[in-house]
């Protein structure tokens, strides 16, 4: 159900959703987003658009690791500037590089670590997660070093302290860009399977494509938004009918 252009009216005000509305925000010298109005409602989402668009800028201003200049933002109607206790149970981050989201040396104590708002001892926190890990088939990963597992494997941990954390709402950076083809095909049926809201940011289009909702951000604004299938079939086309870059400087650098 849509309203202004790039919004979407809300059914109902216990569904999990984000609203941006008119946020300005400047990183450095760049002027990320200017008056940028959108409201993400829907089970799946995919982000989709250039090299520095703003897909982790939004990841970062919706979890409330950027502060917008100008604007507010809001996650299942709370306020992400005043509300900043409520956050951990709303939304989760899993971050497009590892290293930044990982801060324990072993993945049970990562796991633990991710309920750590729920209030729980750290006792039943490492039980429960060691619970999660044996579910899943992962029992042996328990007690592994963090800083031994490959980079992919390091991503499938952010997954995991994500999902065992449970917010209401999912937002995966590039979740894909690691991982093998098994360990693709299993994220792609976490996030069929997931009874949360999922945003997913992507540069493969084919994880995104049968979502009912794609957003394509351009230099901070939307320049697509619809299903799935019509957005990245825009996308591509748009990429096809621009000039080959002579060279890897982004557009954004090369003027
Ligand atoms: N730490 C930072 N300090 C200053 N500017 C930044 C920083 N990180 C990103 N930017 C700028 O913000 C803009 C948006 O970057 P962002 O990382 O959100 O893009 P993106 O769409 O996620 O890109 P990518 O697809 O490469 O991950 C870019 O112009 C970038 O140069």
């Amino acid at each position: 159900m849509r309203g202004e252009p790039g919004t979407f009216l809300v059914d109902s005000a216990s569904a999990p959703h984000v609203q941006l509305d008119q946020v300005t925000l400047r990183r450095g010298i760049t002027t990320v987003f200017q008056g940028l109005s959108l409201t993400l409602a829907e089970p799946r989402i995919g982000l989709i658009g250039d090299n520095g668009a703003g897909k982790s800028s939004l990841f970062r201003l919706i979890c409330g690791l950027e502060t917008a200049d100008a604007g507010s933002v809001a996650v299942c109607g709370h306020d992400v500037r005043k509300d900043r206790a409520k956050l951990p149970a709303l939304v989760g981050l899993m971050f497009q590089n590892p290293d930044d989201q990982i801060i324990f040396p072993t993945v049970v104590e990562e796991l633990a670590f991710s309920l750590s708002p729920s209030g729980i001892s750290r006792k039943e926190a490492r039980a429960r997660a060691s619970a999660f890990l044996a579910a899943r088939g992962l029992t042996a990963w328990a007690d592994r070093a963090v800083e031994g597992l490959s980079q992919g494997q390091r991503q499938h941990v952010c997954l995991l302290a994500l999902l065992i954390a449970a917010p209401r709402i999912l937002l995966l950076d590039e979740p894909f860009a690691s991982l093998d083809l098994p360990g693709q095909a299993s994220l792609a049926a976490d996030i069929d399977a997931s009874a949360q809201q999922v945003i997913v940011s992507t540069h493969v289009l084919a994880h995104v494509r049968h979502f009912d909702r794609v957003v394509w951000l351009d230099r901070g604004a939307v320049k697509g938004d619809g299903p799935g299938a019509e957005v990245c079939a825009a996308y591509e086309a748009d990429v096809a009918a621009r000039p080959r870059r002579m060279n890897s400087v982004p557009a954004e650098m090369a003027s």
